[in-house]
């Protein structure tokens, strides 16, 4: 077997050697034919087939979707089995990107098939004088046997793809944009969004509420992130709203960052009281992307309930109040923005615009908002934020001073009963300060103080209350009496 192999080689060489002494003497065409034929025995004989992936592609400006996946799916899947790694950080990205190095290969199994991965780059050629700065282009090669060509390319492609998007939304930075009007850097391309890294740090676990309305709210989520397929299937859009409704302070924007930072989704602060007009708000919604989530805060004070703008004079909102029932503002579009408007961007543009949009609105006044926008299917679940409970009490202390189980907790228990306190404020009252000592005891001392206080205060003003309304009653009681004594004096007046 050595013999033979050493034949060949020793072959091989000799006709290296010829072809280069001769080289220069045979025609070009010829040579070229040489060429494509050693190529085609090559190919033929080689039982392997390769992919390869560029990084830019035609638009140079523009980075490849599947060279961008392979990149971040290769770093999750099998970069650890490399010797060389590189770290980098990207535009997007607010944590590094550990991919094997270049010139490092890799293998992968999928579905039982062994195959390799091997990065590279193009290097430009330093001799040749190009019109253009040429830089490096790099590429990653997959090479696997020519019968797992289908699997490879039907299925082995889609799941890196897949996988790939997937590790790079965990990866990137999320962001929170608001409806300001910029420009971004480009110049001829203005945005209706400005934005800044969404770095809120609620999560579920901080959030102090019900822990069986907690578990709800979280399945729900759930349900919606993985029903891109049922979605589907009954012909519904994928999105989803949320209606949260409750006192200032229980918690209703820690509610959505948490959902945000549950779903790792973008966040779209709506302030619409900035938009003018129902084409406007298109505009700006065609500008929000999927895995996002869009929030309307204190909705009862943006739009009132027939629709109208809050600032609007008077009389120009009693002219309005008739053009702005639903679904009869389709020639407003371009002057105002009107409830329909709303209801329209809701349920037809949203519907059609992707998927995976969630939709918040958030209000102090639940009684305040017309039921046409907060109707099932609209605002699919609502969720009341309310006043501190005992359950929601204890998520508190366990967050901020570390205890769940304390001998003043029953005192607390009792006193949280008796009156209402927002989350927001148990929390102020709950803080380690310099001046507690740090002290867990001096805290809940504190926090008995504080409720206490609320609920002294709360008496003073319901007894202040009845008393007004007791007034109110008698200063009635008095009014009418002397106006039956006006009509009894009137009337035998009459009779006389
Ligand atoms: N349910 C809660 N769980 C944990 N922290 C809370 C909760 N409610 C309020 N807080 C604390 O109080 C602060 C204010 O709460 P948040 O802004 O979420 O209330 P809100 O209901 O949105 O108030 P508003 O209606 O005035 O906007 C938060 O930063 C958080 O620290």
């Amino acid at each position: 077997m050595a013999e033979s192999w050493a034949g060949l080689g020793s072959a091989i060489a000799s006709f290296l050697f010829l072809y280069a002494m001769v080289k220069d003497h045979i025609p070009f065409q010829l040579r070229q034919y040489f060429a494509n034929f050693f190529h085609k025995v090559i190919s033929f004989a080689n039982p392997y087939q390769q992919i390869t992936i560029h990084e830019y592609n035609g638009d140079y400006m523009r980075r490849d979707k599947l060279y961008a996946a392979t990149q971040a799916y290769l770093s999750v899947a099998c970069s650890y089995r490399a010797r060389k790694l590189k770290a980098e950080l990207g535009q997007e990205s607010d944590k590094p990107l550990i991919t094997f190095d270049d010139y490092e290969e890799v293998t992968d199994t999928f579905k039982g098939v062994k195959v390799w991965w091997y990065a590279s780059k193009r290097v430009p050629n330093s001799k040749t004088i190009s019109f253009y700065n040429e830089e490096e282009r790099k590429y990653y090669l997959l090479t696997f046997h020519k019968r797992h060509r289908k699997l490879v390319e039907g299925e082995y492609l889609n799941h890196i793809l897949r996988e790939g998007r997937d590790v790079m939304t965990h990866r990137r930075q999320r962001k929170l944009f608001t409806n300001s009007p910029s420009r971004n850097w480009y110049g001829y391309k203005s945005s209706a969004w400005s934005h800044v890294a969404f770095e809120h740090p609620a999560t579920f676990d901080t959030l102090a509420m019900d822990p069986k309305k907690k578990e709800e709210i979280i399945d729900d989520l759930v349900t919606f992130r993985e029903g891109k397929e049922y979605y589907k299937k009954i012909g519904k859009a994928w999105k989803r709203g949320y209606l949260l409704y409750g006192p200032p302070g229980t918690g209703k924007s820690s509610m959505i960052a948490a959902i945000a930072n549950f779903l790792e989704y973008d966040v779209y602060d709506l302030e619409l009281t900035a938009v003018k007009t129902n084409t406007e708000l298109r505009k700006i919604f065609i500008e929000t992307t999927g895995k996002s989530i869009i929030v309307v805060e204190d909705i009862d004070c943006s739009l009132d309930l027939t629709g109208k703008r809050k600032e609007k004079k008077k009389e120009e909102n009693e002219n309005e109040k008739e053009k702005m029932l639903p679904g009869k503002d389709e020639t407003d579009d371009n002057t105002k923005l009107t409830l329909s408007g709303l209801l329209n961007f809701i349920d037809g543009l949203w519907s059609a615009c992707g998927g995976e949009r969630i939709i918040i609105f958030t209000t102090n006044h639940l009684e305040k908002l017309d039921p046409a926008l907060i109707r099932r299917g609209r605002m699919d679940m609502h969720i009341e934020m309310s006043y501190c409970t005992f359950e929601a009490f204890k998520v508190l202390t366990k967050n901020y001073i570390g205890v769940v189980e304390h001998n003043m907790f029953n005192t607390i228990r009792t006193l949280l009963c008796d009156v209402n306190m927002s989350p927001a404020d148990v929390a102020e009252g709950l803080m380690l300060k310099k001046s507690r000592n740090k002290d867990v005891g001096a805290c809940l001392e504190n926090l008995i103080k504080v409720i206490e206080a609320a609920k002294e205060e709360a008496a003073k003003k319901k007894a202040e209350e009845e008393l007004a309304a007791k007034e109110n009653e008698e200063l009635i009681t008095d009014e009418e009496s002397s106006v039956e004594k006006a009509l009894d004096l009137e009337n035998s007046n009459s009779e006389k």
